[in-house]
């Protein structure tokens, strides 16, 4: 149960904590720019972890250092700006920055599943899939999760429901073109019906990731926490059905891009691809996500 973390960032360090204090990983090591500075985390870690019951190895190393993992997340990154609001804005600095790690990673952990936190994730993703010969399944990016649960957030505060019990879920693409699958949305088995109230709170959900950004400088907790949830639920081979950007080989006739849709994960990867029906207008979006994700692999591939 060895977990690679690239990018001992603000989000990459959120993500190794929370894999600590749940102890889903049996060792964890941190690879960034800054030898230094991932050595001091590392340490720092190792101290948390001694009041943990699980014990875990936390240690800081270069890209060779991740051999054989089980787990890989990239969630390295160029700079954002401070006024940082497009996602997109980072795909050329980013897609250049993968292209340099990822191949490195690939040879030594042959039998990874890698997922893609930085972004733009979707084009980064798909990017992955490329630069590392993995096969579809074993290459994804949280995607639409993280969307996804600040949307059933607000929801539940609406319908006097726990998050948890709310199974609504975001599609499509982790930025602009992001839409709530409100035909499919239920909460114990009764539909969620889509009223103007809700969708409205869609839009204030696809807008808080940059709100928080703007706000506080980064976001790191609801990020790492989505992270770590999927990696817990390929280490521990949970099956969750969570939303992820995943490759697209036919859904709703889209093909050759990653885009969000709910999969169940497990030791494998990607074990099986949900496709539920969705409306005539929802069909529209995920083609308009498509295009929109596919217009900026173009600009970077
Ligand atoms: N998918 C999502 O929902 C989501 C949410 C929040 C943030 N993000 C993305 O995650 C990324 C990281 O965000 P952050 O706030 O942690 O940024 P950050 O600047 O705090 O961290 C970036 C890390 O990448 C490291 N890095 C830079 N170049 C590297 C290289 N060549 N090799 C290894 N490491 C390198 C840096 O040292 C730093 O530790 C960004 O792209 C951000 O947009 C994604």
């Amino acid at each position: 149960m060895k977990v690679t973390i690239v990018g001992p960032g603000k989000v990459g360090m959120i993500l190794a904590y929370t894999l600590v204090m749940r102890g889903s990983a049996r060792e964890i090591v941190l690879i960034g720019n800054n030898r230094r500075k991932a050595e001091g985390e590392a340490m720092d870690l190792m101290h948390a972890q001694a009041f943990m019951k699980i014990p875990v190895k936390v240690r800081a190393g270069d890209l060779e250092d991740a051999a054989n993992s089980e787990v890989i997340a990239i969630c390295a990154s160029v700079p954002m700006a401070h006024d940082f609001g497009d996602r997109n804005s980072l795909a050329v600095g980013n897609a250049e920055m993968m292209k340099r790690i990822l191949p490195v990673l690939a040879q030594s952990s042959p039998n990874a599943k890698l997922l893609m936190v930085s972004n733009p994730v979707d084009v980064l993703s798909y990017q992955a899939e490329k630069l590392t010969g993995f096969p579809p399944e074993r290459v994804m990016g949280t995607g639409t999760l993280v969307d996804s649960m600040r949307f059933r957030e607000l929801l539940s505060s609406a319908v006097s429901i726990h998050a948890g019990d709310v199974r609504a879920y975001i599609f499509g693409e982790h930025g602009e073109h992001q839409f709530a699958a409100m035909s499919v949305a239920q909460a114990g088995g009764e539909k969620l019906d889509d009223t103007p109230e809700r969708r409205a709170l869609c839009d204030v959900a696809k807008a808080a990731g940059i709100e928080v950004f703007r706000k506080k400088g980064n976001t790191c907790y609801a990020i790492g926490q989505s992270a770590s949830y999927v990696i817990e639920s390929i280490l521990l081979d949970q099956k969750r059905t969570i939303p992820l950007s995943v490759a697209i080989d036919g859904y709703l006739g889209v093909k050759d891009v990653y885009l969000s849709i709910p999969v169940v994960i497990g030791k494998a990867g990607i074990e099986r691809k949900l496709q539920p029906q969705l409306s005539e207008l929802e069909i529209e979006q995920f083609h308009l996500a498509a295009k929109s994700v596919r217009s900026v692999i173009d600009s970077i591939m």
